[in-house]
């Protein structure tokens, strides 16, 4: 049995981010999210989500099971007002079992996991839709980031190594603009040759609104109760792309994007992407809250099916060239992905003889 801390989870990701490992992670990413599509209810049955027992915490506890043909375990997270005081966000681990007698193949933490998976499956469709090796492609040179948590860490890393040739300056926007300032300066080392601007997205917009509007990509990885990416902030010439990626609401009251562009996909019949059709219409505040429906929401799965092709005017806003995608998270993201990489680590992981 492999057992993988956070610290060999991050070793291991950091060795691996060139543009090819990265494919790989999606391709195994996305054959999971196929599965998921031929059986959603069977593969990923219904999570345990319930308040802890204990008086002195206020955590809640998710037990998340996945028993796919080839990914069999289940993720616990739990987290809460408690822990995020305490500077811990969520905690927890992914068990991942043999597909066929159960026993224990990997115990995996999922800080740094879950920030990665989410960052793939967001990337899948980013590339999918903006192929990172177009030459001609008219992307503008600008990537900005809602939230400065693992999870715009992670998409942060993984958009620049895509698309490093082209994009030159990367905008943090927060709520807090101390955290906005650190997470920058911990980007400024790794990647000396970007430009990193941070800004309090409840500051003064004139200051940050060209750098939003001259951006292509567009993600948020808050879990904001009232909306951060507002319409007027979205470059409206459709000669460039732009892709806007919302990982950060899960409850019907969180909603991160303005209702305004949501409005337009729904008027225009046009479509939005998802992980998944069924999850995203329980949890996510931009969709529910925008009476969105399942005929209108195309899944990763569905884009990558190569029997059929599903041409991108689709899912493209014609006026102005926006797409939108939303990621609630899925347990098969996670198996698959912790399955991948226990079976990838030669070294780094500490080798279990018994269990
Ligand atoms: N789609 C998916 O599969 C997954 C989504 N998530 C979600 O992604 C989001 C980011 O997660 P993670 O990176 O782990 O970061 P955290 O959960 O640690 O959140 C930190 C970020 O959220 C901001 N924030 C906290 N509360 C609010 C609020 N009420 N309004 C606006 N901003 C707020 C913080 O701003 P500040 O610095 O000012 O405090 C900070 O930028 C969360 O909503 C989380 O639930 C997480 C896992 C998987």
């Amino acid at each position: 049995m492999k057992l993988l801390t956070d610290a060999d989870v991050i070793t291991y990701l950091n060795s691996n981010l060139t543009k090819n490992s990265l494919a790989k992670f999606q391709n195994v990413l996305i054959e999971g999210l196929k599965t998921y599509k031929q059986n959603p209810d069977k593969v990923v049955p219904p999570r345990i989500a319930q308040m802890s027992n204990n008086e002195d915490s206020d955590t809640t506890h998710l037990f998340m099971p996945c028993i796919s043909p080839n990914e069999v375990g289940i993720k616990v997270i739990s987290g809460g007002a408690g822990n995020n005081a305490k500077g811990l966000g969520f905690q927890g681990c992914v068990l991942v079992l043999d597909e066929i007698t159960g026993s224990l193949n990997a115990l995996v933490n999922a800080k740094s996991l879950t920030a990665f998976r989410t960052a793939l499956a967001s990337t899948s469709g980013l590339t999918k839709v903006i192929p990172y090796d177009w030459e001609e492609v008219e992307l503008l040179p600008e990537l900005t980031v809602f939230g400065v948590g693992a999870q715009a860490y992670w998409h942060v890393k993984l958009i620049l190594t895509f698309y490093k040739e082209k994009i030159t300056t990367v905008n943090i926007l927060n709520r807090s603009l101390a955290n906005a300032e650190k997470l920058c300066d911990r980007f400024r080392v790794e990647h000396p040759d970007v430009v990193f601007n941070e800004f309090s997205y409840e500051g003064d917009k004139s200051e940050f609104t060209g750098h939003i509007r001259n951006s292509s990509i567009i993600i948020g990885c808050t879990p904001a109760t009232s909306p951060v990416i507002l319409n007027d902030y979205i470059n409206q010439d459709p000669k460039y792309h732009k892709f806007i990626s919302l990982i950060g609401s899960y409850k019907p009251h969180m909603i991160e994007l303005d209702l305004a562009v949501i409005e337009q996909f729904k008027s225009t019949g046009t479509a939005i992407l998802v992980d998944s059709k069924e999850h995203t219409l329980h949890e996510a505040g931009e969709l529910i809250q925008a009476d969105f429906d399942a005929d209108h929401l195309i899944e990763i799965g569905e884009l990558y099916d190569p029997d059929n092709y599903l041409p991108p005017k689709l899912f493209t806003l014609h006026a102005n060239n926006v797409v939108v995608q939303k990621i609630v998270g899925l347990s098969i993201m996670d198996l698959s992905i912790a399955k991948c990489i226990a079976e990838d680590t030669r070294s780094g992981g500490v080798e279990v003889a018994e269990f």
